[in-house]
């Protein structure tokens, strides 16, 4: 059977991650669908990973069409406890830098054709997320930064927008007004369904552009993002090794182990057998 512990998901320019050995590659079929690719197991700094490409070898899918649900209940099944998520974002602040990381800890929800829940079909649940990511891997991240030797910064407001164009300048100017920090089409429901399945998260933020809001620069451009991603891939790649090396063994001081303990609503003999039987792997104990 396979395992893991500690899922990692990779974004725009984090395709692989070197340094994994034993490498198996896992073709894992959902009740949801396939994930965006099949998953890397391998093991990193002495645990088991399991790696995945967001967006698909050679970058093939795009945030809208992301099968979130999939990839999130693959994570699940395999038996990881933490996902450390690596994305490019644009800044919405000047002093967040290119090349800078950011490590978020809100999110502001600009998406509006995505489906961001396992509950439904007969099941209702609302899990807590005033607290959208993990504080023990926000800490870790941070202090895998410090080790690197890269910046850093711990919090921030994540805007995830739609896409795939990026931002008008009047949206742009609009997040900025909001206090926002960075913006990105991709961290919002993975954070949602890793919440559901008691999986906790959080995002290392890869600054690659200042979107289309400075006066006096260019907008963004794909160009723009790419060169930055390849100037900073080694970055990100030496912070997810240290941060795994890091990463508590024991997450039970995270609130997000435990999250959907109290969220279901649906008095359980009504809850159709089919549906708990799709969602098993992820609520089995609580039905
Ligand atoms: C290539 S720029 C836009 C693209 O990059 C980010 O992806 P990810 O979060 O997977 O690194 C952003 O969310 C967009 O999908
Ligand atoms: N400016 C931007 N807007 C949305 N997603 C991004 N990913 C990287 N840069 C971005």
């Amino acid at each position: 059977m396979h395992t893991a512990e500690i899922g990692i998901i990779g974004g725009s320019g984090l395709y692989s991650m070197p340094g994994l050995t034993g490498i198996e590659e896992v073709a894992i079929e959902t009740p949801f669908g396939a994930p965006s690719d099949p998953l890397v197991l391998g093991t990193l700094e002495g645990r088991k990973v399991a790696f995945l490409a967001r967006h698909g070898k050679g970058h093939r899918i795009l945030p809208s069409e992301l099968n979130f649900k999939a990839n999130i209940y693959a994570l699940k099944s395999l038996g990881v406890t933490s996902i450390l998520s690596v994305s490019a974002v644009g800044s919405l602040k000047e002093e967040h830098k290119p090349t800078d990381f950011v490590i978020p800890d809100q999110f502001i929800d600009r998406t509006f054709a995505r489906s961001a829940t396992f509950f439904g079909d007969g099941i209702v649940g609302h899990v807590g997320f005033g607290d959208p990511v993990c504080p023990l891997v926000v800490d870790t991240f941070v202090k895998a930064c410090e080790e690197v030797g890269v910046v850093g910064k711990k919090g921030g407001t994540y805007i995830c927008m739609e896409g795939p164009q990026f931002s008008t300048r009047a949206e742009s100017n609009l997040y900025r007004s909001w206090g926002a920090d960075v913006i990105g089409m991709t961290n919002l429901q993975e954070a949602k369904l890793a919440r559901e399945a008691e999986i906790s998260y959080a995002t290392l933020a890869m600054v690659t552009d200042y979107d289309c809001w400075r006066e006096g620069h260019d907008d963004v451009t794909v160009d723009q993002v790419i060169a930055v991603m390849h100037q900073n891939s080694e970055n990100a790649q030496k912070v997810v090794k240290a941060a795994i090396r890091l990463l508590p063994t024991d997450l039970s001081a995270s609130p997000a182990q435990t999250a959907a303990k109290f969220a279901i609503m649906t008095d359980r003999s009504v809850i159709p057998e089919a549906a708990k039987a799709k969602l098993k792997v992820l609520f089995g104990k609580y039905l």
